[in-house]
Order: structure tokens, then C-alpha cells, then sequence
């Protein structure tokens, strides 16, 4: 069974995203623990509108905050304080895939980080990088933090525009696993997403 934590090397670099094609993909369950803004729409609904199997199960967000921020601060401006002790794994026979917030070390709270969350869950981890000038550094940086904590990574997934120098650097680097790449869409739509979880399914199953 996969139980996967999907991280990134930032924000709004594709984690929705391949969190919708991997749902897709492996008809598993998903759950965003802690949604920071909830207009125009949450993670959950999203990935919700994008998939099409019925067996994929949505699991409430422990913490739904109305601030688009850092979730620490978007918790503290409703007077909450997030603990580890907050944050239990949606019991399920399915696979499941858990989004978290922002990058890696994203605070949750003083001395709670994203990481500390994954760890906690003891899951593997998805990185999702997506390519622009810098993302070599953060996506280094991502992986070292990871492997400095012991989390294990499933695999990266280059989002975006494709960039060989980039993309064969890292690999060559770190000997990260590749998941099939995401290539840059006019519009994300339910059939943009069951076409990338064909070929993500395949490399599963591989
Ligand atoms: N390959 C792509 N092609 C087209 N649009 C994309 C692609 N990847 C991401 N986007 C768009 O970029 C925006 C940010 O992506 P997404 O919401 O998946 O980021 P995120 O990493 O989940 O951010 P957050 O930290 O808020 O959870 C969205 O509008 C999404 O549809
Ligand atoms: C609001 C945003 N879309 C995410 N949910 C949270 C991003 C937190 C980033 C914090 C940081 O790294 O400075
Ligand atoms: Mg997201």
C-alpha cells in the first residue's frame, strides 16, 4: 500500500497538481491536514474536481484556516496553536496520499515543522519540484533536509517547462527516483490529469 507525503520545493509549484494525477493514478484516498486559505477554493477541492474514480475517498482537513499564509501565522491569527498530538492518519485501507503546505520546513508552529508532520505520519515522501531559476539549489536543499531527518523519498517530479541541464543535474547528484514529468498545460483539467495518471500508474506498477 502507498502511503506517500506529497511535498515541494516551495509553494504553488505543482503539489495540487500531482496530488490529483497520483490520486488518479492509484485511486487512493487524499488528505490536505492543514488547509492556509480557503478562497477561491481549498486543495481538497480541487483535486476533488480533477479526479474521476470513485474510490478515492477525501478526508477532512484537521485545520481549515481562512488566512493564504504560512500556516503558523494563518493559525495564529485565529488565536490556535497546531501540536503534533492535532494530527492523526485517516484510518483506511486504501492508499492514501497527504498533502502538506508550502515546502519542507513550512512552520506549523514554533518548533513543528512540515517535516516534523511527515515524519510523525511515517510516510514516504514525493518531492515536486518545479522548474525556474533557483529551483536547483531548492530542490538540493529539499532533498538534503530530507535525507538529514531520515525520511525516505519515493520520488521527484519535475513540473513545468523541461530543463535538461537542470533536471540531469539533480538526478546525477542526489540518484533521486524520477516519477514521470509534468509538462507545462493551457489548462489543468480532469482529462490533463487521468492522461498523466496512466503514465504515472505505469511507472507504479513497474
Ligand atoms: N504543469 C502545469 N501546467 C499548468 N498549470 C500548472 C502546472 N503546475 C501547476 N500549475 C498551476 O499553478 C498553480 C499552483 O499549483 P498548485 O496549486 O498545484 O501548487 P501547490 O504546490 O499545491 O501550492 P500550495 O503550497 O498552495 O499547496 C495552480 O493554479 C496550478 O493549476
Ligand atoms: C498559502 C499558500 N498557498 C500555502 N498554503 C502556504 C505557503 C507557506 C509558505 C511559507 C514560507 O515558506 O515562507
Ligand atoms: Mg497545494
Amino acid at each position: 500500500m502507498e502511503r506517500l507525503f506529497i511535498t515541494g520545493i516551495g509553494t504553488d509549484v505543482g503539489k495540487t497538481l500531482v496530488s490529483a494525477i497520483l490520486t488518479e493514478a492509484l485511486q487512493a484516498d487524499y488528505w490536505k491536514p492543514v488547509q492556509a486559505g480557503l478562497e477561491p477554493t481549498t486543495d481538497a477541492g480541487t483535486v476533488r474536481s480533477l479526479v474521476r474514480n470513485t474510490r478515492s475517498r477525501f478526508w477532512p482537513e484537521r485545520y481549515r484556516l481562512q488566512l493564504p499564509a504560512s500556516p503558523h501565522a494563518a493559525a495564529a491569527a485565529e488565536g490556535l496553536t497546531l501540536q503534533p498530538q492535532d494530527f492523526q492518519l485517516p484510518q483506511t485501507d486504501n492508499h492514501l496520499l497527504v498533502e502538506g503546505a508550502g515546502g519542507l520546513l513550512v512552520p506549523l508552529a514554533p518548533g513543528f515543522l512540515i517535516a516534523d508532520l511527515a515524519r510523525q505520519l511515517n510516510l514516504d515522501v514525493v518531492v515536486v519540484s518545479r522548474n525556474y531559476l533557483g529551483s536547483i539549489n531548492h530542490t538540493l536543499l529539499t532533498l538534503e533536509a530530507l535525507q538529514a531527518r531520515g525520511l525516505r523519498v519515493r520520488g521527484l517530479v519535475f513540473n513545468g517547462e523541461p530543463t535538461p541541464a537542470t533536471e540531469d543535474f539533480i538526478s546525477q547528484h542526489t540518484g533521486v527516483p524520477l516519477l514521470p514529468r509534468v509538462l507545462p498545460e493551457i489548462e489543468v483539467t480532469p482529462e490533463v490529469v487521468s492522461r498523466y495518471a496512466t503514465e504515472f500508474r505505469q511507472w507504479f506498477e513497474a
